[in-house]
């Protein structure tokens, strides 16, 4: 990219998070990633470009060596035209959605992430003229809290993605409940996991998008986002799946399509061979909480139905859920047992201010920073080292509970030998794919005390409202045992597929 002669007009909106704003490449396979500030609260551009560093840093040697190399893009910082930016800035305003323009993109200092465009990755730089899907997933935390900690009981029962679901309702920030639960995507069971890729179809929230070379087709922007149209879907994804054969449109397709999507994304999620050192964190089975969510739909209709729940995970060692997995776990005392040490450093910040540095809670996220994640006792010697160690674990392990997964799937030209991409088939052509994961910025040491009120305001929320009043939401949430028995019974499983 030649910093020198950015022209605006080259770029187009592609999307945002709470923290970073994304602009896209009309014809390159790159995309700018460009910080956001609430509009007080603007830093200088020597910090900014530290924070960017330290994002790649710590994509570099912690990331790429938790989820293996292939996965994990980490780009590099960019100084730009500030003329550039600033009509950048204006040019897209229009396209933000208004829940996210309570912070601004930072004009100010110039500097920004250039990464590829996962939403169409083919060769890095250069845009294939094949056609693409991409498929988005912020899968959030796949495990129950094991730790001895928890306090709150109904936290070895629920998950925290289903129990938030209720508080997210009541403020307003999505209209209703969504019957995902990450236990059931994370759980390598490919029913389970047929049954999560459905209900993110169901209701995207902000946990799911798909693309289509490189626009946006379906997941919402905030609550007021229309209603999923499964048949607009449909009509988008038909020539990728039955691509030369005339499938009447209607319901019929509309499920046949939506069908061969949910199996091809979990026959992806499944694959993988790629090295990563997550194994190197060595978290034995003893460091496991109950594998189903009591508040899921698909393991409470199992239970309706006299059925034990799978007992092991099946998630294979190579693929990226279960390496995600494994650097979620690293938060092994959850926030309840972390806070206190959190404390404990904080105390002794305040007598040393001039350590924090040495502790590192800034960066540098080098190789010694990465080492020092390994070590997982919990056998508190008192110390500040041990605090520290665990901090430090804690915002890993927040980070990967955060992060998406990109699936870009782009159908097999006749000679794939040519292709050095994997490739998945379904019933009426083949995929070449690639699995990516973003938003890989490690969560910062500040949080640590807002993570903990949010917790107790999750848990409080959901215990009072929800279970207080248990079986009137069980039966409104679902009509329970019928929806998912008609969902076991109509996921056939591809041939040769067996569980
Ligand atoms: O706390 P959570 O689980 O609600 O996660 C936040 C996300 O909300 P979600 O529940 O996924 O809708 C939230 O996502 P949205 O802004 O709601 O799209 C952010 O990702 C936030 O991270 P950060 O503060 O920007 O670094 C996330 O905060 P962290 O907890 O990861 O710091
Ligand atoms: N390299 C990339 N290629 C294509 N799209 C990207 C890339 N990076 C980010 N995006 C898109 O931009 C969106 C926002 O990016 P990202 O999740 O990094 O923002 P964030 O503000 O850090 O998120 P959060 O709200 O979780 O803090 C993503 O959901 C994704 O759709």
């Amino acid at each position: 990219m030649d910093e020198g002669k950015m022209d605006e007009n080259e770029w187009g909106y592609h999307g945002e998070g709470n923290k970073s704003l994304v602009v896209a490449h009309a014809q390159r396979c790159v995309v700018l990633r460009f910080l956001k500030f609430p509009p007080n609260r603007k830093k200088t551009s020597e910090e900014i470009f530290q924070h960017l560093q330290n994002i790649v840093d710590f994509g570099k040697n912690v990331m790429k060596e938790f989820l293996g190399e292939n996965y994990v893009h980490c780009g590099e910082v960019v100084q730009l035209p500030l003329e550039f930016v600033k009509q950048l800035c204006l040019k897209i305003q229009c396209e933000r959605p208004e829940s996210r323009c309570d912070k601004d993109l930072d004009t100010l200092s110039g500097y920004a992430l250039c990464l590829p465009n996962l939403a169409r990755l083919q060769t890095y730089r250069f845009t294939e003229h094949r056609p693409i899907l991409c498929v988005e997933i912020k899968p959030k935390c796949g495990f129950i809290p094991f730790s001895s900690d928890v306090t709150h009981e109904m936290k070895h029962k629920v998950c925290r993605y289903c129990m938030h679901q209720h508080l997210k309702v009541a403020t307003g920030k999505w209209k209703q409940i969504s019957k995902y639960c990450p236990l059931d995507l994370y759980s390598g069971n490919k029913q389970r996991m047929y049954f999560a890729l459905k209900s993110l179809l169901q209701e995207a929230q902000n946990n799911l998008k798909i693309f289509k070379n490189g626009e946006l087709i379906y997941g919402c922007k905030d609550a007021r986002s229309p209603v999923a149209d499964w048949s607009e879907l449909a009509r988008h994804l038909k020539p990728f799946f039955f691509p030369s054969n005339g499938l009447a449109s209607g319901p019929h397709c509309t499920r046949a399509v939506i069908r061969e999507l949910v199996r091809v994304i979990t026959r992806v999620l499944l694959s993988g061979s790629d090295k990563g050192r997550a194994g190197a964190l060595r978290l034995g089975p003893g460091l496991r909480g109950p594998l189903v969510c009591e508040a899921s739909p698909f393991s409470r209709s199992l239970r309706c139905q006299g059925k034990n729940t799978p007992e092991r995970s099946g998630l294979p060692k190579g693929c990226l859920l279960y390496k995600t997995l494994q650097v979620q776990m690293l938060d092994l005392l959850d926030i309840e047992g972390l806070y206190p040490l959190y404390r404990r450093v904080e105390r002794y910040l305040e007598e040393f201010p001039e350590e924090r540095k040495t502790l590192q809670i800034d960066g540098p996220y080098d190789e010694a920073f990465y080492q020092r994640l390994l070590d997982l006792s919990t056998e508190d010697d008192g110390t500040v080292a041990f605090a520290l160690t665990k901090v430090q674990q804690y915002r890993v392990a927040m980070t990967a509970k955060d992060c998406s997964i990109m699936i870009a799937l782009s159908p097999c030209l006749q000679d794939a030998s040519s292709d050095q991409r994997p490739i998945v088939p379904s019933s009426r052509s083949r995929f070449a794919f690639s699995v990516s994961v973003l938003d890989l910025d490690l969560k910062p040491y500040e949080s640590i005390p807002h993570q903990y009120k949010l917790d107790g305001k999750i848990v409080n929320y959901y215990s009072k409202t929800v279970h207080a009043k248990d079986a009137a939401v069980m039966s409104t949430r679902f009509k329970d045992s019928e929806d998912c028995t008609l969902v076991l019974h109509k996921v056939g499983l591809p041939p040769g597929d067996t569980e």
